[in-house]
């Protein structure tokens, strides 16, 4: 999908979030992938790069086995543009000097600007900018031109624009730095005269003509969670094949209320696909009786799925011989467990996962170069409605792992009515696009005493759990108003009889998680 756009390829030198810099790279609407840093110089070239960006990490590049830039990068003649220790690497790779600051700066830092250059150009002599390190750039290398200073960092930013080089000490991608979005385009589009051609039209296109060419006659099968994901990727499918897509939908009993109706009524009216439903509500109810340890869930859940594709699968070939599973998988998904070199490891999810090596179907995912946000923009390219593109995020596990404690069909009934409420209260308010993920979990092992009606109760919690993120792998506790909090706690009270408390998770992650199991 990528080779017909110009690609920034962010070298990944262990840094906490080096998914947002190719984020950051992608909102100036250039295709961006990360490579490890072990990559050599030979591999990046046959990626055929635009802009390098060398990203932040752990290390100290004077250290013994820390990771180095090899000098043959720089004379490439490819932009390359430093963040932190990238910045630090580049500077030392080239003849500047790199030692331990008396001053380490975490956090927001005001930074000075100098005059010339033309990567700050733009930028007020001073603002501030969010930094983490304990090392700086004392001298920079030869030909470059110091561009601003910090408290802790005698060269802040340099550059060299005879080479296409240039660097920062501090972290553009974060939101907390002043300018950074401003910084990035400067050096990729100014500097080094990127494109930004990588539209959600341009993603739809390009991804629309590879299933093309990789499906063929063949028949496809797409596990359709009415999720977002699933969704935008059966869509660019139906697209690419038409009528040779099938879609299978399971009810396995631990979806929210409305949910499957939603399904089959949305998403079959505005697509046309064609659409399975099985209902197997008994079947995953009864592999989990008894259980209540969350990563035994997860796994009964994980291997029931396969097994009722599988069954899908199956009856389907009487008339048709599947050959394809289309899968939602993201970018992040990838990155996860692929692993950015020395960056560190992410639990992995619950996927149609957990794939047995045997598979019988060859997979399709459309998505996997992209997040969340480029999801939901090829989504509503593609015409889907609104509601579907924005819709909140719904594990594959459903209320299973928001169940804490063994899962009955008698707590699944009572936390869809509590989950219910809750939705329509956040709705009602106007906050759903505010607010990432509103999950609802039951305490369904504890119980309070109350008063109710003037009478003693001995019923469970509740906890709400709103959350704000941008692609779920940090999340922020949602501030949800009072008024709203009020009214969600009242109308669970009054309406759900075995739940006497309403309590609110205020934990961001991390070190919490989005889903307490
Ligand atoms: N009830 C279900 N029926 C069929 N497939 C499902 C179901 N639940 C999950 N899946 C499959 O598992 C995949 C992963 O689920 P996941 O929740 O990550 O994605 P999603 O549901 O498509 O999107 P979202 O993240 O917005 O919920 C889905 O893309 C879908 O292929
Ligand atoms: O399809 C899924 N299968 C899973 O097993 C699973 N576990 C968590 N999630 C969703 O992933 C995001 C991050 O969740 P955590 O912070 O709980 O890890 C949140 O959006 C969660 O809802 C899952 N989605
Ligand atoms: N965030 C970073 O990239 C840190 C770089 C280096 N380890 C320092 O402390 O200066
Ligand atoms: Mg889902």
């Amino acid at each position: 999908m990528s080779h017909e756009h110009e690609l920034v390829l962010v070298v990944d030198f262990g840094a906490q979030y080096a998914q947002l810099i190719a984020r950051r790279v992608r909102e100036a609407r250039i295709y961006s992938e990360i490579v490890p840093h072990t990559a050599s110089v030979d591999e990046i070239l046959a990626r055929k790069p635009t802009a390098i960006v060398l990203s932040g990490g752990p290390q100290s590049v004077y250290a013994p086995g820390a990771p180095q830039v090899d000098p043959a990068l720089f004379t490439t003649g490819i932009p390359t543009f430093g963040m932190c220790y990238g910045f630090q690497a580049m500077a030392a790779a080239l003849g500047g000097e790199v030692r331990r600051t008396g001053l380490s700066e975490f956090g927001r830092t005001p930074v000075h600007v100098g005059e010339g250059g033309e990567l700050l150009g733009d930028l007020p002599p001073n603002f501030s900018a969010w930094m983490s390190h304990g090392d700086s750039v004392y001298a920079p290398p030869p030909g470059f031109l110091c561009l601003a200073t910090s408290d802790g960092s005698p060269v802040a930013a340099f550059e060299d624009l005879t080479r296409g080089l240039a660097g920062v000490q501090w972290h553009p991608e974060v939101g907390h730095s002043e300018f950074g979005q401003v910084v990035l385009e400067t050096f990729l589009v100014t500097i080094a005269g990127c494109s930004q051609d990588w539209t959600p039209a341009s993603i739809v296109d390009d991804s629309v003509e590879a299933i093309r060419a990789q499906v063929g006659d063949a028949q496809v099968l797409c596990a359709l969670s009415g999720g977002v994901d699933s969704a935008v990727a059966a869509a660019l499918v139906q697209k690419a094949v038409g009528d040779q897509l099938t879609c299978v939908f399971v009810d396995h009993g631990l979806l929210r209320q409305g949910e499957a109706e939603r399904v089959e009524r949305d998403f079959v009216a505005v697509t046309g696909v064609d659409l399975v439903v099985r209902d197997e509500a008994d079947r995953f109810l009864g592999a989990l009786a008894g259980v209540s340890d969350p990563e035994t869930k997860r796994k009964i859940i994980g291997r029931e799925f396969i097994r009722t594709f599988e069954d899908a699968a199956r009856v389907l070939n009487a008339t048709k011989d599947i050959e394809y599973l289309v899968q939602g998988t993201l970018y992040p998904d990838v990155v996860e467990s692929g692993g950015g070199e020395g960056a560190a490891n992410i639990k992995s999810h619950h996927n149609v996962g957990g794939l047995p090596d045997d598979l019988q179907f060859k997979l399709i995912e459309p998505l996997r170069t992209l997040f969340k946000d480029e999801v939901r923009a090829v989504g509503t390219e593609l015409g889907l409605p609104s509601d579907m593109v924005w819709r909140h995020p719904f594990p594959g596990p459903g209320l299973a792992i928001r169940i804490i404690g063994e899962v009955t069909k008698d707590r699944l009934d009572l936390l869809r009515q509590v989950d219910a409420i809750a939705r329509f209260e956040l709705t009602a308010a106007g906050l759903d696009r505010a607010i990432w993920q509103f999950p609802v979990v039951l305490l369904a092992d504890v119980r309070s005493v109350g008063v109710q009606g003037d009478g003693r109760t001995y019923g469970h919690p509740v906890v709400l759990r709103p959350v704000t993120s941008e692609d779920a792998m940090t999340a922020d506790w949602g501030r949800l108003p009072y008024e709203v909090l009020e009214r969600i706690s009242t109308r669970i009270t009054n309406e759900v009889r075995e739940v006497n408390r309403v309590v609110l998770d205020i934990t961001s992650k991390p070190p919490g998680t989005i889903e307490w199991e």
